[in-house]
């Protein structure tokens, strides 16, 4: 187990801007026509200068393109200017999430002031590795910062650089908006002590613009939702992603918080970002429903425990009730153990985590008898999930519904809605995922997929054209390998019997990666335009 783990989290990635036809193997359904487009750090030692976090690495994208049973791999290096302004000093120059940088040779772009509270800050990095987001018809490379860039799906190529907060006073940011059914994204940021508050903001990136206004960007038209005031104007939660319903959004304040002093004096004193988030254990979570139509915010308290938890699954309404699932942990471990001091040879002894993820149920009323007396239950649905009356709001406890996933993903065309189906990855007391799972909500069943020295990626389902059933269609997952006699490959698995329909193996050196999304050919524009 030594060396393996420096393979797949340490040493650069080089990157393949042409296409490289796969092997493939078995048989992938005609059907399947567009790109899956991944992102993910690739490169994490610049010149003698080495990043201390695994989320700090250089954006590295990567694609397979189905095309007539064939399929293409492409890889390149984001062209952020922190990648540029890197690449240029040859040493780590921009500071990210785990390591703090000091920016001399790069002092035009990177030194200006974010916050009121000190000019001191330097401008947060635009090395966007975690996710792609679809915007209208273009693509982005997005992070956690005010900065996504535009890319091209098909080649690989950084495009615009667009700021968020020229069109909406946000600091930080998710990396995991929705789209409604209109293809609108929805997504969330803090304003960080902006006029005097801190607030959570929720807005609307539209799908498309009126035709005379085709010129601006559908950033230009960004609408602000509404906006829920945060619990302390020095404090506010982290979040990484969001849950929608039909009818609600759901934000999930939790006691795992940033510090704005601590951020504000990090630059001068020498520390990273992550030195700035902290977690409270005996505080509570706090959940915020926004109606969708009024956006207004349900004005009833819901609070939980104190957890931490990253990924929304899915959620929805039912008989006056939402039911939203997440991944949650019973502390900020995970974060720690990516580490790249710790993603050594002595992994097994440094990154069992202290606290597994669990997908766990809230189960939420809306609707209740106002007299009910304190200490009643009001959930009314059969669940083990619990919302009890209390003097000051309702204290909800969740169905615990399976352990050791993350990464989870759905069909998204039951995001909202009630659901049976996550995809995900297996990790139990290490956060290596070594197989991928589809686990049924409702029965609890798991089916797995695995295979001796395979290390899948976040599985992503794709519809069938015909599909009439949630899990018709085929899901999706890059293979890494660690013994440098075997090749990795992109797995086309049947989603509804989680069974190998083929594989495209690429004799390349592939990074491990975090999210992407599929985009079907429709969704491409045609190199003529
Ligand atoms: C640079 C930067 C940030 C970066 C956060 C990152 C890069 C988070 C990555 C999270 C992942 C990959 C989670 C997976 O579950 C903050 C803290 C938002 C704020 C300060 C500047
Ligand atoms: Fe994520």
């Amino acid at each position: 187990m030594a060396a393996p783990m420096e393979a797949l989290y340490g040493g650069n990635k080089e990157e393949h801007p042409e296409p490289i036809k796969a092997e493939v193997r078995g048989q992938l359904p005609t059907w399947l026509q567009g790109i899956l487009l991944r992102n993910g750090p690739g490169m994490h030692i610049i010149g003698d200068s080495k990043y201390n976090h695994w989320f700090d690495g250089l954006a590295l994208l990567h694609s397979f393109t189905f095309k007539n049973g064939e399929v293409y791999y492409r890889s390149k290096y984001l062209r952020s200017d922190t990648y540029n302004c890197n690449v240029e000093a040859n040493r780590i120059v921009v500071s990210e999430f785990g390591t703090m940088a000091y920016p001399d040779p790069c002092k035009n772009i990177f030194a200006k002031a974010f916050c009121y509270l000190s000019h001191t800050i330097p401008e947060f990095t635009d090395n966007c590795l975690i996710n792609i987001m679809k915007a209208g018809d273009d693509f982005y490379a997005t992070s956690e910062t005010n900065f996504i860039r535009k890319i091209n799906p098909q080649t690989l190529e950084t495009l615009d650089k667009v700021d968020y907060n020229k069109y909406v006073a946000v600091n930080v940011t998710t990396s995991h908006p929705h789209y409604d059914s209109a293809g609108n994204i929805l997504n969330m940021g803090t304003s960080i002590v902006d006029k005097g508050k801190t607030k959570y903001v929720l807005f609307k990136i539209p799908s498309s613009v009126p035709e005379q206004q085709k010129k601006k960007s559908c950033f230009k038209h960004l609408e602000v939702v509404c906006s829920i005031p945060s619990r302390s104007l020095l404090h506010p939660s982290y979040y990484h992603s969001f849950g929608i319903t039909e009818n609600y959004i759901i934000f999930v304040e939790q006691p795992f918080r940033l510090d704005i002093v601590k951020m504000a004096t990090a630059y001068i004193r020498g520390v990273t970002w992550a030195s700035c988030l902290a977690f409270s254990k005996d505080d509570k979570t706090w959940f915020h429903f926004v109606d969708r139509k009024t956006k207004k915010e349900v004005s009833t308290k819901f609070y939980t425990d104190a957890m931490v938890f990253f990924h929304h699954v899915n959620a929805y309404e039912e008989d006056g009730h939402i039911i939203f699932d997440i991944i949650s942990y019973t502390d900020n471990s995970l974060y720690d153990m990516f580490y790249l001091k710790n993603l050594n040879k002595d992994f097994e002894d440094n990154t069992k985590l202290t606290s597994i993820p669990t997908c766990k149920r809230f189960v939420v009323p809306l609707q209740f008898d106002k007299d009910a007396g304190v200490g009643s239950n009001l959930v009314t649905l059969p669940s083990t999930a619990t919302a009890v009356k209390e003097k000051d709001g309702i204290y909800c406890q969740p169905e615990i519904l399976c352990e050791g996933i993350e990464l989870p993903r759905i069909n998204y065309d039951y995001n909202g809605k009630k659901y049976k189906y996550v995809f995900a990855t297996e990790v139990q007391w290490s956060p290596v995922p070594t197989k991928i799972v589809k686990f049924n909500t409702q029965t609890k069943e798991m089916l797995h997929w695995g295979g001796e020295d395979c290390w899948p990626s976040e599985p992503i389902f794709v519809p069938s054209p015909d599909a009439r059933e949630e899990d018709d269609g085929v899901v999706l997952t890059c293979v890494v390998r660690t013994d440098p006699e075997k090749a990795p490959f992109l797995l086309v698995l049947d989603a509804k019997t989680f069974t190998e329909l083929g594989r495209a193996t690429v004799d390349v050196k592939m990074h491990l990666d975090l999210h992407g999304m599929f985009i079907p050919e429709q969704d491409l524009k045609t190199e003529t335009e």
